[in-house]
């Protein structure tokens, strides 16, 4: 489903302007993030959606339709909504919580708790849970239900708004990848707010800058919003380390994969200045041997030092740069999928492709 801002302006009775001519299109089965400092007007964006705020000039069009016609708890009923906290029913168990718009919308009690705990499968928490009630819950395990409650409204369209914000990072690094998961299982069209930025590139396949005022400084995909962005207001805001982050996004074609010197546990190796590679059987990374090291008998992983990361060729190059900086041989380890050895990249010949590529900076 399409969702349409067409001219949307929200001023408050008191005169605030909260949302100034909003003109932006969210795309079917994607995710869209509204981000940007606080006040900047991504809330009152975001519910003019599901019209628990009415706008005071312009549309908002869900596949064409206006979302002013008809009936506004109908509307609400059918479009998921999760938010900070969880927002769940304290005195109603975790099942319930989730079967609450099936059972608005009058499916009996057996169906409803059916569909909830299968529900709270697909969110990855144990069935046994839904007999708790929200306090009985983590932060991240009540975040989770917040996300199961607002997918049984079955609805094509989530709207969620800063619903990671109160979990620490780890926590939150998970609901993420929980939400990237599911979002490639189920293709829902995703509103999402955060003043997070970071957040906002891992989840947004697209981006809306905003700015205090109601004002929207700049729409595109992350990668297009950390490398050129519109002007300085964005640049601050996505940060200075931009150029960095916007690596995630930059191919590593024409990154050299240099040879390597292998070794491999358990066999006898001679001596050598040169920093090696030990690898296992299966050629996989074990760590590096130091030069001029004395190995006696078979090698061990007790004569290794730890190695960097690794880089799997065909990812971003951010990985290589990553790879090669945090190797202690100066060799960033070059490896395939199935994380077997194919040689090493170094640092300068990775800066080399990425200052040779125009939309790095
Ligand atoms: N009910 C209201 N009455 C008057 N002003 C309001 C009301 N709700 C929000 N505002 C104002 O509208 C502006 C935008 O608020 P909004 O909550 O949409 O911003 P936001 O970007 O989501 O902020 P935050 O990240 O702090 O939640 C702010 O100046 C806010 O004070």
């Amino acid at each position: 489903m399409t969702i349409e801002f067409c001219d949307v302006t929200k001023q408050y009775p008191d005169g605030t302007v909260a949302v100034d001519k909003l003109n932006l299109t969210v795309e079917d089965g994607t995710i869209t993030v509204f981000v940007g400092p606080s006040g900047c007007g991504k809330t009152t964006s975001l519910r003019m959606i599901n019209r628990m705020v009415e706008p005071t000039a312009g549309q908002v069009l869900l596949d064409g339709k206006d979302v002013a016609e008809g009936d506004p708890a109908l509307l609400r009923r059918g479009i998921g909504y999760v938010i900070q906290h969880a927002g769940l029913f304290p005195h109603r168990t975790v099942l319930d919580n989730i079967a609450t718009v099936p059972l608005l919308s009058g499916w009996d009690k057996g169906k409803a708790r059916k569909r909830a705990a299968e529900l709270l499968e697909i969110i990855g928490l144990p069935v046994e849970l839904g007999k708790r009630y929200p306090a009985q819950l983590s932060g991240g395990q009540q975040q989770r239900v917040g996300v199961a409650r607002a997918l049984a409204a079955d609805s094509p369209v989530l709207l969620m708004d800063e619903p990671f914000s109160a979990v620490d990072p780890i926590v939150r690094e998970d609901l993420q990848n929980e939400l990237l998961r599911l979002q490639s299982q189920l293709g829902k069209t995703i509103v999402f707010v955060t003043h997070d930025i970071d957040e906002a590139v891992r989840l947004g396949d697209k981006v809306a800058v905003m700015r205090v005022g109601g004002k929207l400084a700049q729409y595109g995909t992350p990668a297009d919003v950390l490398r050129h962005p519109v002007d300085d207001f964005v640049a601050s805001f996505v940060g200075r380390d931009r150029g960095y982050r916007g690596l995630s996004f930059l191919s590593a074609e024409g990154v050299e994969v240099n040879d390597l010197e292998l070794v491999e546990i358990g066999t006898s190796v001679p001596a050598s200045d040169g920093w090696r590679l030990a690898v296992n059987t299966e050629k996989q990374p074990r760590g590096w041997l130091p030069p001029n090291s004395t190995v006696d008998g078979p090698l061990s992983e007790d004569d290794l030092v730890a190695g960097g990361s690794l880089w799997v060729r065909g990812t971003p190059i951010r990985g290589a740069l990553d790879a090669a900086l945090s190797s202690p041989a100066s060799l960033g380890v070059v490896v395939d999928e199935e994380h077997r050895v194919l040689g090493a990249v170094v640092a300068r010949q990775v800066l080399d492709v990425i200052e040779g590529t125009p939309q790095a900076s």
